[in-house]
């Protein structure tokens, strides 16, 4: 068995009188593909927004890579190696495919006005080197042949595939994907199953995915936490989370269709 990579412990977090998150708990191992799943509003969103320090967490700890992250900024979760897409897209509208992959890929590389200016030539190489690793996630996702188009005028399905090529620029140790499947038709979120398993497997990441598209986490993650009201319900493989009553349950009355 792998050392945990990411170790969530007892998390809570309020909003005003909802508790979105109630006393939370799991773990992910290094290497592993893992899903989190749970009926619209369990709080799911909430965990990846406690995991990347987006709101203050009330209770509990979240230790990653053997430690703590409550404490840090945003930008120091990114640096420590975690990187996330979200549920309603960011990407620069307005810049094109590769310069929104571009500025991720310099984040571990800023340099001031001056600097840029005093230490030219080493910019100019940090820059060529960057489009380079760009060039290759858009490639990854099937973007490359996009890369000089303004990202806002991509299909739906193509502006997901950007976030993750912009998240993985991040050069990530874990990579938190927020409902990836959001949107697309059937044929896409085939090609995401392929894509999430394609970089799982040759970049050697630790993956959490977030998804409402219960048959792509079931075929592609072997160990799935679901949530409910805030609170984990399940833990477990694929036949133990289709089994689960209390499973079950919470996703009949959400949607009959989605279990
Ligand atoms: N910033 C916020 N302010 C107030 N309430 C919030 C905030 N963020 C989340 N909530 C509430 O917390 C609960 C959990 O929301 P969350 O977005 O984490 O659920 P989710 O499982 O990701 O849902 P969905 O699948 O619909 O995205 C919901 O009741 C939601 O309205």
């Amino acid at each position: 068995m792998n050392a945990p990579i990411l170790e969530i412990l007892n998390i809570n977090k309020s909003f005003g009188g909802v508790h979105a998150v109630k006393d939370v708990s799991f773990k992910i191992e290094q290497g592993e593909l893992a899903g989190l799943i749970g009926p619209n509003g369990a709080g799911k969103t909430t965990v990846f927004n406690l995991i990347t320090n987006v709101y203050p967490i009330d209770s509990g700890d979240i230790i990653f890579d053997g430690l703590s992250t409550i404490r840090l900024k945003s930008y120091q979760v990114i640096r420590r190696g975690i990187a996330r897409t979200f549920q309603n897209l960011r990407l620069f509208g307005k810049s094109t495919v590769l310069d929104n992959v571009m500025t991720a890929a310099q984040v571990h590389h800023t340099y001031g006005f001056t600097e840029s200016i005093t230490h030219l030539g080493r910019w100019r190489r940090r820059e060529e080197i960057a489009r380079r690793r760009s060039m290759e996630f858009l490639e990854r996702v099937g973007l490359a042949g996009r890369a000089a188009q303004t990202a806002g005028t991509l299909p739906y399905g193509m502006q997901r595939r950007l976030e993750i090529a912009r998240a993985l620029a991040l050069e990530p140790i874990l990579l938190l994907l927020d409902e990836p499947a959001a949107g697309m038709n059937p044929e896409e979120v085939a090609d995401l199953n392929k894509l999430i398993t394609g970089i799982h497997r040759d970049l050697e990441l630790t993956i959490l995915v977030i998804e409402h598209h219960m048959d792509l986490i079931m075929q592609i993650c072997p160990h799935i936490v679901c949530v409910n009201f805030g609170a984990k319900i399940a833990e477990g493989g694929p036949d133990d989370i289709r089994k689960n009553p209390e499973v079950l349950k919470a996703y009949l009355g959400d949607d009959e269709e989605a279990i």
